[in-house]
């Protein structure tokens, strides 16, 4: 579901409609679509981490899912492009927007329909499995640490009270469950490499000679987590985040969940935001628990490997709902 909530979002944005109506998200066509791009982009595929061996990718299968898919999107992505040019959409939509700006003589160049169709799916792919695998790893992290998930959830409902809701305008007031988010992301940043690099010009780096051209990884995950710049890195502190300066847009390269320099996440704010409201409604509405015979200490913590640092196991709770006292009349 924090799926669908976030690819929803996104394609809102982008078409300016959901992707489906509630509770049939399922049987979307864009649903097992979409779950099957983010499986092949966030999951470990040979030729991204060595390119020399990318014929393996060929005899395992994984390059002709790779060609289905993109077929399939493409033509998906067509058929909204139809769909706009008839007058299908929303004014303020992205697609829209785009299409409205084709033959626009003051831009230096032509925007062409590949290039509508790569921004949407570049928006499609970037936007919502991070926010799906912050928050997956935000109610772990809650639920191994109840003093936490304790002060956050007593922060939102204090705040709250019998509102009903929570709205993005609530979120600026509730700064503790800021500080946990942020510690998720430095904990589990869900690009864990960022997207690869390639040198343009040869260089050394710690004595190493660097080709030109050389593909180059960033750990942003052990970065995050080093020691150096940490104290007791490896803990979930959201406090370490109170009463300091570092950020997301990190000048010092301590905490690069959403990387650096030219090509930082554009959807950072975005990003931040959906998560955070996600999970102030997560915690507003329910009380959560561990399903019975389960201690937090049995919470498997494995990362699937990949360019997409996703739990390796779903992550299984009981949720009961908050029952709201009545609203009194106005
Ligand atoms: C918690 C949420 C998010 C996280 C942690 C995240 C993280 C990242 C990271 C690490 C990168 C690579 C940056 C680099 O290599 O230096 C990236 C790129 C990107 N992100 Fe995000 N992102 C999030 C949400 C979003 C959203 C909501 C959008 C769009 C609506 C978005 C759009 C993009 C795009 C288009 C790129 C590629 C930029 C480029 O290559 O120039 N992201 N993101």
């Amino acid at each position: 579901m924090s799926f669908c909530l976030f690819s929803n979002i996104i394609t809102r944005q982008v078409f300016g409609r959901r992707i489906s109506g509630d509770g049939e998200y399922r049987s979307s066509k864009y649903y097992s679509l979409l779950r099957e791009i983010f499986y092949l982009l966030g999951g470990f595929i040979l030729g991204d981490f060595f390119p020399m061996m990318e014929w393996l990718d060929v005899l395992t299968g994984t390059r002709a899912r790779l060609e289905r898919s993109f077929y399939a999107m493409d033509e998906l992505l067509e058929e909204e492009i139809e769909k706009h040019m008839q007058g299908g959409g929303n004014c303020d939509d992205f697609m829209t927007i785009l299409l409205g700006l084709r033959n626009d003589p003051t831009r230096g160049f032509p925007l062409s329909r590949d290039h509508i169709k790569a921004i949407a799916l570049d928006m499609f792919a970037a936007g919502s499995d991070p926010s799906v695998i912050t928050l997956d790893w935000g109610m772990t992290e809650l639920m191994r640490n109840p003093t936490i998930m304790k002060n956050a959830q007593d922060e939102v409902r204090g705040f709250l009270g019998n509102k009903g809701k929570v709205e993005e305008s609530d979120i600026q007031q509730l700064h503790y469950l800021k500080l946990v988010v942020k510690e998720v992301l430095r904990l589990y940043p869900p690009g864990p490499l960022l997207i690869p690099r390639e040198c343009v010009q040869d260089c050394k780096i710690n004595g190493y000679d660097i080709p030109k051209k050389t593909r180059a990884y960033i750990n942003a995950w052990a970065i995050n987590r080093d020691s150096r710049y940490w104290q007791h890195a490896e803990v979930f502190m959201p406090e370490r985040f109170k009463d300091n300066d570092i950020d997301y847009k990190d000048q010092h390269f301590r905490f690069l969940s959403f990387g650096s320099g030219r090509r930082i996440c554009p959807g950072m704010s975005m990003g931040v935001i959906a998560v955070e409201l996600a999970l102030a409604n997560l915690l507003y509405w329910f009380n959560w628990d561990l399903p019975a015979g389960m201690s937090k200490e049995d919470i498997d913590m494995e990362e699937q490997f990949g360019l997409g640092m996703h739990r390796k196991s779903p992550l299984i709770l009981v949720a009961t709902p908050m029952s709201l006292p009545p609203k009194l009349p106005l």
